[in-house]
């Protein structure tokens, strides 16, 4: 199995710079072991480019596009002209709302991808959506004809129209094949900009040409001059080797001749002079009288022919033409200097301007570490896919790549990882990228990740037909409808907080995070790719100082939604109340999205009781392959769990979290148990430092005790244009048994939701008030902060599993991140000890506080034991066997 990046072409280095090496690649590249990169690749090695042999069965890396146009020299066969426009039909998928794949026009102009549903609408400006393709990573499925294209921001899927559907036109402009496609990104366009603005420079060149024609002319007649005298062409080494072969000397003249020949002496004559020729002969007194000096050859020859002793009018009229065509090419030398002084000048003063001091250093390593990524994303694309050459059970799937320039597109492979049964266990396969994504965000061996072709595939068998949701389009209903919510909820007067906001916690963390932003994540990847990724620690700048225990008992931060729920008699307002509490959840994402939380490891427990709520919550690790983390939260009011399973799909620039498990609730004073999918998590443009979440998908709560109500909501994709007020949009329906809609509800998941249709229509939830140091302690809320807070008599009463004892994750806390490194390769390693040790016994894990369970529909799912309050309680975790993790 081949696994090294050795050959690798990113650019040619006879016509562009070459990439970033790894001390260059990220800007203050940091020192942890994970991320020292070691590329070792040649460039320019036929191995990696053009065309690349067939690896596996169907796959193809078409390495070299850019390198073809880039080599390819002015009149060559390849058409460096810009590209024209290119347009035509095409399928777009999408899953909500009317799920499938649906025709619209799409055109391709300089780089940008505009669709529309008709070419009409296009041509009013009317569009749907628009992508940069030049940012874009491009998956193609050669076998079904897919395209994806994943521009970070958005996230395309496309086919041919007339593999879709029998009824739609056939476009031929479409199904050609695809052009080489030319686009500038920001700093190409700005340097294309300048060099526009720069016509003189283009003069300068016309000048040279002059020039050059003219040098030219001025040979031919030099030229001509001396054959008309009846010499040999003459050259320096000629005359060079002339002079020695006569044994001259060409150093200083130790006498004077009186003699000049004349200038129609040539070096045949000197020859046939014989010993008579002297170097005084060289020394040219007509000229300079210099007796000193000595002239080079070229002055030599020119006062020879200078010399106008003797010559014939023929000869004196080429003269006249040399002394014409040289002050012409002195007079376009002149020019050229002046305008290169000119430039010189105007770069000197944009340079000293304000503008670009300023901004330069910051837009160099903005563009450093842009360009570190590509090159480094190309690169893990291209060695994942040699790694998976020999496994016969990809799909070609061919990842097309913008290259530093952004000019040129350069075509990797990808893969489709097909998901088999076994795959959840010990499976022998290389860990793909989508793999490394996945274990780099949860530290976990192996996780299943889709591709989109088997995305595709479960969505048309139904399954997941709407956790999956990746394209749940904006409606123009919804903006206006969202407008409407936002100036209700502007409206609304600012509710006193129910639950008291004076904890008596903490109100902020010891240390603030850690600079995360020079840890290139794809150089992490990069690194560790063949390696089984369980095995390499992850820098913890990377990670926040809570588990992802901690974070799902986030979910509870505004439980009082659930509270009231069990004091409404009215089902259908039930129902939003639950229906708001689901969206409250999501709320924490417009700020957390430059750390991960610690994966927690097998066995690992976290409490949280929170008087002041009046719930108890647990949670425990229950599976390790898979990841799944359990919870169980139970006050007077509710009692609310669920067990959370997630798969991950990298897009190439995004990454989406699909959610498995359902969340439950049930409110004990109606008896009803509600429960739920989660709506997708799409990590936006994750390798780079402009990352952000966007919740997007339905999501459906049913009462499983009584069919009165249904409750669907919709979390919009954010538009192209992606204005701060497109985003986070949510909306949502209370059905009833006809459904029929009872209310209607939405807002925004950061900023609240309101609800139009009550008898007093109101605003149901704002979120907290964000603490004004947020950016620094990691985006945390106020409710976020207290919860690894480890108060002493709590101390006294957790058990030795719980989050809070984590040493790493302490240290993380304290901001000690030498220390806490080299604390969470501790625990990663005890984790595994533990793990070959019960191999070896042939045991296997069992959780402490939940067991497995198969629901009414046949899901497996992880219920709460009730044994852990109780414990607790008597004869408490001090007096029982408990296992030791840390
Ligand atoms: C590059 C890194 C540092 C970017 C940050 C990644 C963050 C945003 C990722 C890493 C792990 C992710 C979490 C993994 C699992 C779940 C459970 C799911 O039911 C809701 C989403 C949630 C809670 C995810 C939210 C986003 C998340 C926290």
């Amino acid at each position: 199995m081949q696994r090294n990046p050795s050959h690798f072409t990113l650019m040619d280095p006879q016509v562009c710079p070459p990439p970033l090496n790894s001390s260059q690649s990220v800007i203050g590249f940091d020192k942890s072991p994970a991320s020292t990169f070691k590329p070792g690749h040649s460039r320019n090695n036929s191995s990696g480019s053009s065309k690349q042999s067939k690896q596996g069965r169907d796959w193809e890396i078409m390495g070299d596009l850019q390198q073809l146009e880039m080599c390819s020299a002015p009149g060559s066969s390849l058409d460096l002209s810009i590209p024209g426009i290119c347009e035509g039909y095409l399928m777009k998928r999408r899953k909500y709302p009317l799920k499938g794949w649906h025709k619209r026009f799409f055109l391709l102009d300089k780089g940008i991808l505009k669709y529309s549903k008709t070419q009409q609408d296009i041509q009013r400006g009317k569009l749907h959506g628009s992508l940069d393709v030049s940012v874009a990573v491009m998956s193609i499925n050669k076998k079904s004809k897919r395209i994806d294209l994943d521009a970070g921001d958005n996230l395309y899927h496309l086919k041919p129209s007339y593999y879709a559907s029998s009824t739609s036109v056939y476009q031929p402009e479409m199904a050609s094949p695809a052009p080489v496609i030319r686009s500038h990104p920001g700093v190409t366009r700005k340097v294309s900009a300048w060099l526009q603005q720069t016509h003189d420079i283009d003069a300068t060149s016309n000048d040279l040409a002059r020039c050059q024609a003219e040098l030219t002319e001025l040979a031919q007649l030099i030229q001509r001059l001396h054959w008309l005298e009846g010499g040999l062409p003459v050259t320096n080494t000629d005359l060079e080797m002339r002079i020695s072969m006569q044994n001259l000397s060409l150093e200083k003249p130790k006498r004077k001749t009186g003699k000049v020949f004349g200038h129609s002496r040539t070096l045949s004559r000197v020859e046939a002079m014989g010993g008579m020729f002297t170097s005084s002969h060289l020394s040219t007194s007509a000229c300079t009288g210099l007796e000193g000096s000595v002239q080079s050859i070229p002055d030599y020859v020119y006062s020879q022919l200078s010399n106008p002793h003797g010559t014939s009018p023929e000869a004196k009229k080429l003269q006249q033409d040399i002394c014409t065509a040289s002050h012409r090419v002195h007079s376009s030398l002149t020019s050229i200097h002046e305008i290169l002084s000119l430039e010189r000048e105007r770069l000197r003063q944009a340079w000293t301007g304000p503008d670009l001091r300023q901004n330069t250093s910051q837009q160099l390593a903005t563009l450093c570490s842009t360009l570190s990524e590509l090159d480094i994303q190309s690169r893990l694309t291209k060695v994942h896919s040699l790694s998976l050459s020999s496994d016969s059970s990809e799909e070609s799937f061919c990842t097309v790549l913008p290259d530093q320039s952004g000019n040129l597109f350069q075509l990797f492979t990808c893969t489709k990882i097909v998901r088999t049964p076994s795959m959840n266990r010990h499976n022998q396969r290389a860990p793909s990228v989508a793999d490394s994504m996945a274990e780099y965000f949860d530290a976990s061996e192996v996780i299943v990740c889709e591709s989109s072709s088997e995305a595709e595939a479960s969505d048309e068998s139904g399954l997941s037909d709407i956790t999956t949701t990746s394209t749940s389009e904006p409606e123009e209903g919804h903006t206006a409808a969202t407008l409407n919510y936002r100036a209700s909820l502007n409206n609304a007067p600012a509710k006193p907080s129910p639950v008291p906001t004076d904890t008596g916690r903490r109100t902020t963390l010891p240390a603030p995070g850690a600079d995360n932003s020079h840890i290139g994540i794809m150089t992490i990847l990069y690194n560790n790719i063949g390696k089984d990724l369980s095995r390499v620690s992850m820098p913890v700048a990377l990670n926040e100082p809570l588990s992802l225990l901690q974070r799902l008992s986030e979910e509870l931060e505004y439980s009082e939604l659930l509270d009231t729920a069990n004091h409404i008699d009215d089902p259908y307002e039930r129902m939003v109340y639950v229906a708001v509490f689901s969206i409250s959840g999501y709320a924490w994402a417009s700020w957390r999205n430059r750390y991960k939380p610690f994966n927690p490891v097998l066995g690992e427990t976290y409490e949280s009781h929170r008087e002041d709520r009046g719930f108890h919550y647990i949670s425990e690790q229950v599976s390790h392959h898979p990841p799944i983390s359990a919870c169980h939260a139970e006050s007077e009011n509710f009692t609310f769990w669920q067990d959370q399973r997630w798969k991950y799909k990298f897009w190439g620039k995004s990454v989406e979290i699909i959610s498995s498990g359902l969340v439950n609730v049930n409110l004990p004073n109606y008896g009803d148990h509600y429960e739920w999918n989660k709506a997708v998590t799409c990590i936006h443009n994750v390798l780079s430092q402009q990352r952000w979440l966007e919740h997007y998908g339905e999501v459906v709560i049913r009462n499983t005790q009584s069919d009165v109500c249904t409750c669907k909501i919709t979390f919009v994709k954010s538009r192209y244009w992606s204005s701060d007020n497109s985003k986070n949009e949510v909306q949502g329906v209370v059905l009833d048994q006809a459904g029929e809609v009872v209310h209607r509800f939405g807002g925004l998941w950061h900023e609240g939701i309101f609800c139009d249709t009550l008898s007093t229509p109101k605003c149901i939830w704002k979120p907290n008030v964000q603490p004004e140091d947020h950016f620094q302690f990691y985006g945390f809320s106020h409710y976020a902060r207290e919860l690894n807070e480890l108060m002493p008599d709590l101390k006294a009463v957790l058990p030795p599993t719980d989050t809070r004892f984590r040493p790493d994750q302490r240290l993380v806390e304290e901001g000690k991140m030498t220390e806490a490194d080299k604390k969470k390769d501790e625990v990663e390693e005890k984790q595994r000890e533990r793990r070959k040790e019960m191999a070896k016994r042939g045991e296997e894990h069992v959780p402490r506080f939940f067991r497995k369970d198969v629901d009414d529909a046949g899901r497996e799912v992880w219920l709460y034991n009730g044994t852990y309050w109780k414990l607790r309680k008597e004869p408490g975790f001090s007096n029982t066997e408990n296992l030791h993790l840390y």
